[in-house]
């Protein structure tokens, strides 16, 4: 898939993910490329169609977009539950098990993703995969980096601080603290992983997302339509 396929794809994905949000509805907006087409469509939908949503973004870059395609914002302080979220992913398997936080947002996003209803996931058909095996991205408090870094070593991982692109030393979150990028290889049990990884004191939360396949409808772009994966 060349880079003009995979756009159009995620756009694809985007859009008919904007089309399922129904007037009234608080949506948690994810962050990437692919959500950013959904978040264009939304937008379309409030100036020409009067929809009227309100959106919780998962990140100062979500919330930037969001106010540039003119979606009104609001907080899970205001709507702890949320209709429905859409985002993106890295990798999703046959169980709809997820890999994400590529852009450094995978602590809010689970935030938003646990909140909501229902979680729309849009992606281009390259992040469906038969075995998770992407680097796991883990957020972690600086202060307890070292040791952090130190547990994920005995769990398996060869963990890498994620550096900033255009600022010398590491990625600092929307939250203040680093990622550790962690390859596993291919993950025999991600739910168990995600468990250890969460159990680690100063892991903060970790870009393995097991526990929401339920709730989640992948949305996989594709060059004349999408295709649509769910549990039920
Ligand atoms: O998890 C994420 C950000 O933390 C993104 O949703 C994920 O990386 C997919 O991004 P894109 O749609 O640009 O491929």
């Amino acid at each position: 898939m060349n880079a003009a396929e995979q756009a159009a794809s995620k756009q694809n994905a985007g859009y008919l993910a904007a089309g399922m949000v129904e007037d009234g509805m608080v949506v948690g907006l994810g962050t990437g490329s692919t959500v950013f087409f959904a978040m264009e469509r939304l937008g379309e939908r409030i100036a020409t169609d009067g929809l009227s949503i309100a959106g919780v973004p998962t990140s100062y870059q979500a919330a930037i977009r969001a106010r540039q395609y003119g979606i009104p914002l609001t907080s899970l302080d205001e709507h702890p539950e949320l209709d429905i979220a859409i985002d993106g992913a890295d990798q999703v398997d046959p169980a709809l098990r997820l890999i994400k936080g590529r852009g450094a947002a995978l602590l809010r996003e689970k935030c938003v993703c646990d909140a909501a209803k229902k979680v729309l996931i849009v992606v281009d058909p390259t992040k469906m995969v038969d075995t998770l095996d992407a680097p796991v991205p883990v957020e972690v408090l600086p202060f307890a980096s070292a040791g952090v870094f130190r547990r994920l070593t005995l769990l398996g991982a060869v963990p890498v601080v994620r550096e900033g692109v255009k600022k010398d030393g590491p990625v600092v979150t929307d939250n203040g603290n680093f990622i550790l990028d962690c390859d596993f290889k291919a993950i025999a049990d991600p739910g168990r992983l995600e468990a250890e990884i969460a159990s680690i004191p100063g892991a903060l939360e970790c870009g393995l997302f097991c526990t929401y396949g339920e709730k989640i409808t992948v949305i996989v772009g594709e060059g004349k339509g999408c295709r649509v994966v769910s549990l039920q």
